[in-house]
């Protein structure tokens, strides 16, 4: 928070800072390639959602220490697409991140870690935050699953897609993400830029390159709204 004088008062605004947390460097390079560094920080927080929680919360608490905290997290990279919704090359924005595979399996099924009694599998993303960067990029809406093992079947897409019929993605760091974010207090986005379909695993079939590139597209177009992502706007979910 920064104290500003305002027509003689003093108010406190939020400044906007944004962090941009990606997997592995060569996303973080694609989001630096068109995402000003006068907006926020990039960086690579590593693979899978306990190590990016971890450095999430480490890189939020001390900007806070340093008095320049981050009023917005935002989980990025390349991600699987549930057909048809999210081709390849396309975009997906999370207006949910779902942990996916959080909880138990028991003879009947998957259980939630929320109906074992405990725990959080989803969090939200800021209505309109969501809506202003879908018209910016031309990213798809929906849910992006949180998975610690990649889906590599057409049998697991499949049940995903039954648990969770909005989910158009799936990745390995969001939920981590906005586990941190949520600790902090600080909104959380994910943006993810689809190289391979969720399904039966080739790894001829990924589009890494036109991943990337789509990638660093969607962070050009999503920076001035992230620039205006301002404390006001926060509580307009
Ligand atoms: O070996 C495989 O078959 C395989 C298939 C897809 C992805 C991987 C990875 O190790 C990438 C992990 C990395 O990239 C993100 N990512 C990209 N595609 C997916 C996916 O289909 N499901 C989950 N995560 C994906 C992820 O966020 C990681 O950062 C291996």
């Amino acid at each position: 928070m920064e104290l500003q004088a305002e027509e003689g008062l003093l108010t406190t605004s939020a400044v906007p800072r944004v962090l941009v947390a990606t997997a592995v460097p060569a996303e973080r390079d694609a989001v630096a390639r068109t995402f000003p560094g006068t907006t926020g920080q990039v960086v690579a927080v590593g693979v899978g959602p306990a190590r990016a929680a971890a450095c999430v919360a480490t890189a939020l608490t001390g900007a806070a220490r340093d008095g320049r905290p981050f009023t917005l997290v935002v989980s990025a990279g390349i991600g699987g697409g549930f057909a048809p919704g999210a081709p390849v090359g396309s975009l997906v924005v999370a207006d949910e991140i779902t942990a996916a595979d959080l909880g138990a399996e028991t003879a009947d099924g998957f259980l939630p870690v929320t109906e074992l009694g405990f725990g959080t599998i989803t969090h939200r993303c800021p209505a309109a935050l969501v809506r202003d960067a879908a018209a910016a990029t031309g990213a798809r809406p929906g849910t992006v699953l949180t998975v610690s093992t990649v889906t590599g079947t057409a049998a697991r897409a499949a049940a995903l897609r039954a648990r969770h019929p909005r989910a158009l993605a799936e990745a390995m760091e969001g939920f981590g993400v906005a586990e941190a974010a949520a600790a902090h207090g600080v909104p959380v986005l994910e943006l993810r830029a689809v190289s391979n379909p969720v399904g039966p695993r080739d790894r001829a079939a990924w589009r890494i390159g036109e991943a990337l590139d789509a990638l660093a597209d969607g962070f050009g177009k999503l920076a001035p709204v992230l620039e205006g992502w301002t404390s006001h706007d926060r509580h307009d979910r």
